[in-house]
């Protein structure tokens, strides 16, 4: 798919070349730029409340009956938390300054939002999972990602010289981050992420697990070239559209409007445990199906356990996996999530039809010890959700094998 600005599409339809920072306050690009100014120039919000949010937590956990559950949710650094029985919200909690309506930046929950966007593409034919990447991204041909599939993409089954050392500048997640505007550009970095995709190297190996923040990214552009949409549409198209939400989600955008599909997502926490939901709701939404049941299924029955045995997840998780950009615990009960760094995660428990969704901000991006105690606490409510009768939907007794620690 080209368009007249280019292989990319373009950030308005008919646009001759990208606004940018040097023209976007002329015409014709302020037809489009003076409503989405925030793509070109940081924008404040401008509350409809003053303060913006309570100065005391909106606390409403009483009918989990978890005793010391708001200090757990205080030394895990939380933000949002939230309890979705069924349809109903039985338990949330907001700390203080932060209101229930406030977007949350998701990290990399956002990679399974991309994984979903991928299933529905693949659903339509117009995505094949065996296909090579370069067969829809020539432009990657010579960089790591030629050879692979796609579903080695989904899968994160690829070697690459990539490191995700998020603390180390020399890393190349550090340069995906300046060629997104994350950080502050150096001289001689990419001009943006397509750019710094192509850089990629690898030695060609596929099948063992690596985690690689590009990897969702390359998904990314690949849906940009099969829909001819930007990748915030098309994220719109194929899944917000579909949830009902109470809110738009936002995305980062680096100079070219190009979406971080990788860790860009910013939701509310009820927004977000709607995307949980249609995990258990087989990949329907209430504005319509998003994925086949299949494709729901493919991901509760997890992937390719011998492909993780030494990533840092199957500490906690003994039989984790990881497909299609979602974590699969592999336990007894069949938990699934999304999780993003500084202590994101859209947990789905199965057993009891329950989506838990936290939103926090360690202070580091990984700790050991927050990721145990985050675990165990999820686990804990999850198990607390069998006996749970308040929204009328009864549960089944799970095997009791499942371990935090
Ligand atoms: N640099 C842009 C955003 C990158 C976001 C990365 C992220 O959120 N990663 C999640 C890693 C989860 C690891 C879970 C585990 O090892 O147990």
């Amino acid at each position: 798919m080209t368009s007249s600005t280019g292989t990319h599409p373009a950030r308005y339809p008919g646009a001759a070349s990208q606004p940018g920072q040097d023209n976007w306050q002329v015409g014709p690009h302020n037809r489009w730029t003076f409503a989405h100014l925030g793509e070109i120039v940081p924008t404040a919000a401008i509350t409809r409340r003053f303060p913006a949010a309570p100065a005391v937590a909106t606390e409403r956990l009483d009918a989990l009956g978890l005793p010391g559950l708001t200090q757990r949710l205080e030394e895990t650094y939380t933000d949002a938390f939230l309890v979705l029985h069924g349809n109903d919200v039985i338990a949330e909690y907001y700390r203080p300054g932060f209101a229930p309506d406030d977007l949350h930046l998701v990290m990399s929950i956002s990679k399974s939002m991309c994984g979903l966007v991928i299933g529905a593409l693949i659903d339509a034919g117009e995505i094949v999972p065996s296909a090579r990447v370069v067969d829809y991204v020539p432009e990657l041909a010579g960089s790591a990602y030629d050879g692979p599939t796609i579903q080695h993409v989904l899968d994160m089954a690829i070697e690459l010289n990539y490191s995700e050392n998020y603390g180390d500048p020399a890393s190349e997640v550090q340069t995906h981050d300046r060629s997104a505007g994350w950080r502050t550009r150096r001289e001689g970095d990419p001009e943006d992420t397509y750019a710094f995709l192509t850089t990629l190297t690898g030695d060609g190996t596929v099948g063992n697990f690596q985690y690689c923040s590009a990897n969702t990214d390359v998904l990314a552009w690949i849906i940009e070239r099969v829909t001819g949409l930007r990748y915030s549409e098309a994220l719109s198209k194929h899944l917000w559209s579909k949830l009902d939400a109470d809110r738009d989600a936002t995305i980062t955008v680096d100079p070219a409007g190009f979406g971080f599909a990788n860790g860009g997502v910013s939701c509310t926490a009820r927004d977000l445990a709607r995307v949980g939901r249609l995990m258990l709701d087989d990949g329907e939404g209430p504005g319509g199906r998003v994925v086949s049941a299949e494709w729901v299924q493919s991901i509760l029955a997890g992937g390719d356990k011998e492909a993780m045995k030494d990533a840092s997840f199957t500490t906690i998780h003994h039989e984790g996996s990881y497909t299609r950009q979602w974590w699969c615990t592999g336990n007894g009960r069949g938990n699934i999530t999304g999780i993003g760094i500084h202590g994101q995660y859209l947990w789905i428990d199965p057993p009891s039809d329950t989506v838990i969704v936290k939103l926090s901000t360690w202070p580091e991006p990984e700790s050991g010890h927050l990721h145990t105690l985050q675990n165990q606490l999820l686990l804990d409510v999850s198990r607390t959700m069998d006996h749970n009768t308040l929204s009328g939907a009864s549960t089944t007794e799970p095997e009791s094998k499942e371990t935090a620690a």
